[in-house]
């Protein structure tokens, strides 16, 4: 991991260690784009092909029905079960908080204007499984699929080895309810989602994080105009920010637990002591050689950086140019840092609240942008599964008072058309 000094740096350095882009992106986007367009003319097919060619599976049924993911999660073990029903139960009770009614608003007597929530009918959810099969993001896009009432939730997820799913996976389908899950992985399951095949029924948006292959799909499809997505959530990162009250064994921990991911991840460490930029280095190695993933993670640890800054102001202005998924703040003095933050997808705040306790089961949403789009965009939450309508109602002393305005405004504008479906009804003896 290279170290740099946060004063030696300009911000042309800072702008390159803050971008995510790697040398393959250009043949990355090139294949995805070969395998859309393979999904989209050969529909099921492609699917199969794809299933032999990457997840090294031949398909002979492209979903597991009801009564296989039954069979499936009935192999999951008592306590991995509990698990999952904890963290089921706190990441409802903190999405459920979020749905909310809008109250009616009076711009002017008698002109009524109000939104109304309601749920996108045809949602796709992408469970990441190439590396690591993750039932934990099965929770985190399905609970606020069903707490905002969508009607068609289609599911995929890479097939693993056996050409089926894991307990785990099967166990969270059915806490929710779903009863398919699509075998497809990659490109070609948001390709699948997004255009349909004679299996996969095609969808309004497509959510979920997944690797960069999923992710540049993600992006491709939506530049087709075809369907929406979330955002883009791919590789994890992680930020974290210590000081003196850190332990540089958690502070580790912490790095290596986002470094494991992937080895496109990147663990990024900001403090404001050398010794404790050291410290934490000799605790990665230590943990590192004990971890079953370590080649992912060291690679990943090759990939990152720490910088060394002499205040947390400095340690701020680096964290929001970086705009990292997840952003540790290692200290006591958390508080005081909170309102410094403008761009991050989810925060961990002091020493004792590690970021896979929000990956897992705190009740926060694990799906969140990465590549800096934490800039612009939010993680999942239940406003991700609904669209807002507004609504308006004007009554008769409400077309006087508003009338005058819009014949006005109209004829500004040269619409003829629109003054006149004013003046119309202001003309009309009753109003209306
Ligand atoms: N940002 C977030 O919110 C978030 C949350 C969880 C996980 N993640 C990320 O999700 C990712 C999961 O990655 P994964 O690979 O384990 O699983 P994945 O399910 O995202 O991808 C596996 C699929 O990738 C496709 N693939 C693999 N190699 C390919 C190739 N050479 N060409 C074309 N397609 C290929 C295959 O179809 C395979 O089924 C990790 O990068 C992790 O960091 C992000
Ligand atoms: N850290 C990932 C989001 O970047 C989410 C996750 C799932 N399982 C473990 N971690
Ligand atoms: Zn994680």
């Amino acid at each position: 991991m290279k170290i740099y000094k946060y004063t030696d740096l300009s911000k042309q350095n800072i702008e390159e260690l803050c971008l995510r882009q790697l040398a393959d992106d250009a043949s990355i986007a090139k294949s995805v784009k070969a395998i859309i367009g393979k999904v989209k003319s050969a529909g099921d097919q492609a699917l199969r092909d794809y299933a032999l060619q990457f997840d090294k599976v031949n398909l002979d049924q492209l979903f597991l029905t009801k009564d296989e993911i039954a069979q499936i999660a009935s192999e999951i073990p008592d306590d991995a079960r509990a698990a999952i029903d904890t963290a089921y139960a706190n990441i409802k009770k903190f999405h459920a908080a979020q749905i909310s009614q809008e109250a009616k608003v009076e711009t002017m007597p008698g002109v009524s204007c109000w939104r109304e929530a309601r749920a996108i009918a045809r949602v796709g959810l992408y469970i990441p499984g190439g590396t690591a099969v993750l039932p934990s993001t099965f929770l985190m896009l399905g609970i606020p699929a069903i707490l905002a009432g969508c009607q068609e939730i289609v599911v995929c997820s890479p097939p693993q080895q056996n050409g089926k799913t894991n307990c785990f996976l099967a166990y969270c389908a059915q806490l929710l309810g779903i009863e398919k899950i699509y075998l497809a992985g990659g490109a070609q399951a948001i390709a699948a989602m997004a255009f349909g095949t004679e299996s996969v029924p095609e969808v309004y948006k497509i959510f979920g994080p997944g690797n960069r292959y999923v992710t540049q799909a993600k992006q491709q499809v939506l530049a087709s105009g075809i369907t929406a997505i979330d955002m883009p959530a791919g590789p994890s990162e992680v930020l974290v920010i210590a000081d003196e009250t850190a332990s540089p064994a958690f502070v580790a921990a912490d790095l290596l637990a986002q470094a494991e991911h992937g080895t496109d991840s990147q663990a990024i460490l900001i403090a404001n002591s050398a010794a404790l930029i050291t410290e934490t280095l000799q605790q990665i190695e230590l943990q590192l050689s004990e971890l079953p993933r370590k080649d992912i993670a060291a690679q990943a640890i090759v990939n990152s950086y720490a910088v060394l800054v002499e205040n947390m102001t400095q340690a701020m202005a680096f964290s929001n140019a970086y705009a990292p998924e997840h952003l540790i703040l290692a200290t006591d003095h958390y508080e005081e840092l909170i309102p410094q933050i403008i761009n991050a997808g989810s925060v961990f705040l002091g020493n004792l609240t590690p970021e896979s306790a929000g990956d897992y089961a705190s009740g926060t949403n694990h799906t969140l942008p990465t590549s800096g789009f934490a800039k612009a965009y939010s993680g999942v939450s239940i406003d991700s599964f609904i669209k807002k309508i507004t609504f308006q109602h004007i009554s008769p002393q409400g077309l006087t008072a508003i009338g005058p305005t819009v014949e006005i405004l109209a004829a500004a504008e040269g619409l003829q058309a629109h003054k006149n479906a004013i003046t119309i009804r202001l003309k009309s003896s009753d109003g209306y």
